[in-house]
Parts: C-alpha cells; sequence; structure tokens
C-alpha cells in the first residue's frame, strides 16, 4: 500500500533554492533520516498562475521516469494551503553554479554532461515525453558529480503544444522562437546550446536584447571565439546540432556515437545502463 505522507514526517533543513512557483527546502524523513528535497508550492500560486494540469503532468513525468540522470520525485502530500513534493537531494548543487565559478568547463566534463543528458533525453523520448526546458539551471549534481535532470514542469507528454515564453530566450530552438508546432528535435537543438555554453561560458546567440537574440536564433548566427581554445570534434558536434531545419539535426544516438563525445566523456561518471 502506498505510504501516505504528511509534514510530520519531515525535519526541514535550510533553503536550498526557489524557482518561479515554489521553494526547495533540504529535509530529512524523520524515521529513516534518509535526506531529501522538499519542494513547497503554494495552492493559491498553482490557481493564480492556472498550472494546475502542469503540475499534475510533471508529478506523473517524474514519477514514472526511473533514470540515472533524471532527478527522483519519490512521492507527495499536500495541506490546506500547499503541495510538498518530495525530491531527490542532489548533494553537488546547480552545474551552472559550478560553470559560472569556473568560466567554462573542461572538454571531458563538457563531453561527459552532453552524453548523460543524450542518455537522458533519449529515454525520455522513448516514453514520449519532451523536457523542453533544459537549461543549466534546471541541471543539477549529485555527491559523485553526476549530472541530474530537474523540474520538469514545462515536459509535455507526446505531442508538445504553445506555451508561454517565459525566462531567457537563449536555449530556445528556431521552431520554438517561431512558436511553430515543435517536437522532440527541441532538445537536441538545445544540447548544442548546452555544450557551446559549457565549453565557452556563454550561450552561442547571447545578446543585449531579447530582439537581437531572437534574431541571432533565427539566422542561426554562430561564432566561435579564438579562446578558449576549443577542439574542431567539438565545434563539429555544436555545428551538427545548431541547425535551423530541425528534421537535419544531429539525433541523440548520433550525439552518443560523436568522436568528440566517444574520445572526451569520462566513462565512470555516466551510466551504461
Ligand atoms: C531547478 C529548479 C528547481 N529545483 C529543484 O527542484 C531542486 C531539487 C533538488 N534536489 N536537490 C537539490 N539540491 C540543491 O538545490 C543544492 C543546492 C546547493 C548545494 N550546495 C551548495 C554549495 N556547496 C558547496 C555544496 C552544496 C547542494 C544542493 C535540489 S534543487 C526548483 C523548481 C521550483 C522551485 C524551486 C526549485
Amino acid at each position: 500500500p502506498k505510504k501516505q505522507w504528511s509534514l510530520q514526517d519531515f525535519e526541514i533543513g535550510k533553503p536550498l533554492g526557489k524557482g518561479k512557483f515554489g521553494r526547495v527546502y533540504l529535509a530529512r524523513e524523520a524515521k529513516s533520516k534518509y535526506i531529501v528535497a522538499l519542494k513547497v508550492i503554494f495552492k493559491e500560486q498553482i490557481e493564480k498562475y492556472k498550472i494546475q494540469h502542469q503540475l499534475k503532468r510533471e508529478m506523473e513525468i517524474q514519477t514514472s521516469l526511473r533514470h540515472p540522470n533524471i532527478l527522483r520525485l519519490y512521492g507527495w502530500f499536500h495541506d490546506s494551503e500547499r503541495i510538498f513534493l518530495i525530491l531527490e537531494y542532489a548533494h553537488g548543487g546547480e552545474l551552472y553554479k559550478e560553470l559560472r565559478k569556473r568560466g567554462f568547463l573542461s572538454e571531458n566534463k563538457a563531453a561527459t554532461y552532453i552524453l548523460s543528458l543524450a542518455q537522458a533525453l533519449a529515454f525520455c523520448h522513448e516514453k514520449d515525453v519532451i523536457h523542453r526546458d533544459i537549461k543549466p539551471e534546471n541541471l543539477l549534481l549529485d555527491h559523485e558529480g553526476r549530472l541530474k535532470i530537474a523540474d520538469f514542469g514545462w515536459s509535455v507528454q507526446s505531442r508538445a503544444k504553445r506555451r508561454t515564453m517565459c525566462g531567457t530566450l537563449d536555449y530556445l530552438a528556431p521552431e520554438m522562437v517561431e512558436n511553430k508546432a515543435h517536437d522532440y528535435a527541441v532538445d537536441n537543438w538545445t544540447l548544442g546550446i548546452l555544450c557551446y555554453e559549457f565549453l565557452y561560458g556563454v550561450p552561442p546567440f547571447e545578446a543585449e536584447s531579447q530582439t537581437d537574440t531572437f534574431r541571432r536564433i533565427m539566422n542561426v548566427d554562430l561564432s566561435f571565439p579564438s579562446t578558449p581554445c576549443v577542439s574542431t570534434e567539438a565545434k563539429d558536434l555544436i555545428l551538427r546540432l545548431l541547425v535551423k531545419d530541425s528534421s537535419k539535426r544531429l539525433s541523440l544516438q548520433k550525439i552518443m556515437e560523436h568522436p568528440w563525445i566517444v574520445k572526451n566523456a569520462d566513462p565512470t561518471s555516466i551510466c551504461n545502463k
């Protein structure tokens, strides 16, 4: 029988982070002493922003997806004014903080993270799930430095529908910027954006204004700075992902087999499941 959790079962620790619709706290299950992350979302926020269905989808999806690079949702419960998600605790924190701290990542780390993402996304696409919001803020690291995709709030089951644009445009694929019906290939485009950002420290189409970022995405206005020095193979992978025609982007399978990935990804930090 499914255990019915309640707030009394947990000792709440320090706040870990906050998103648009809630906060996440370090927490410990009182009996087992098991450490988790407890995400708290206020019901009046859910009603106000009409995100009931989105939250329901996030919970269904994240509960059903079991993959080493996808943050686990163990369960949930609610009280009169809040909903609580019991999430896996990622000890290493947010990947983008590591990126900002170091400026840019080594080709080994970048390739390892891109391979982990490709494996997790291939797993999601098998289950007809498109995450659509893969950006450094949604990527966490566990105690072994293994990448975990968090926050499936924007993910959808199978055919993706319109979504309101919020946050940075940097990671949006052309078809999303143009608001055309898009499909799984948006995640492949985003892998190209992330690969560039891991290696250079900034997203490829960054610009002063949203309009300029918009234009640079639509024109795939891509250039590689001379520093830091990045291998030709890495640039080859980025060029095969940041392709406007979504049908011509490198598939997830081909990403996993790309020479730069095979040569640089650290086999111990990935899961060959
Ligand atoms: C991705 C955003 C999303 N976050 C989650 O769902 C989140 C789920 C989840 N599980 N574990 C986490 N870990 C941390 O947040 C964390 C942060 C810093 C840490 N360190 C600080 C530096 N120190 C040197 C090492 C330890 C360690 C763990 C988070 S965040 C979210 C969505 C909505 C509302 C709030 C948060």
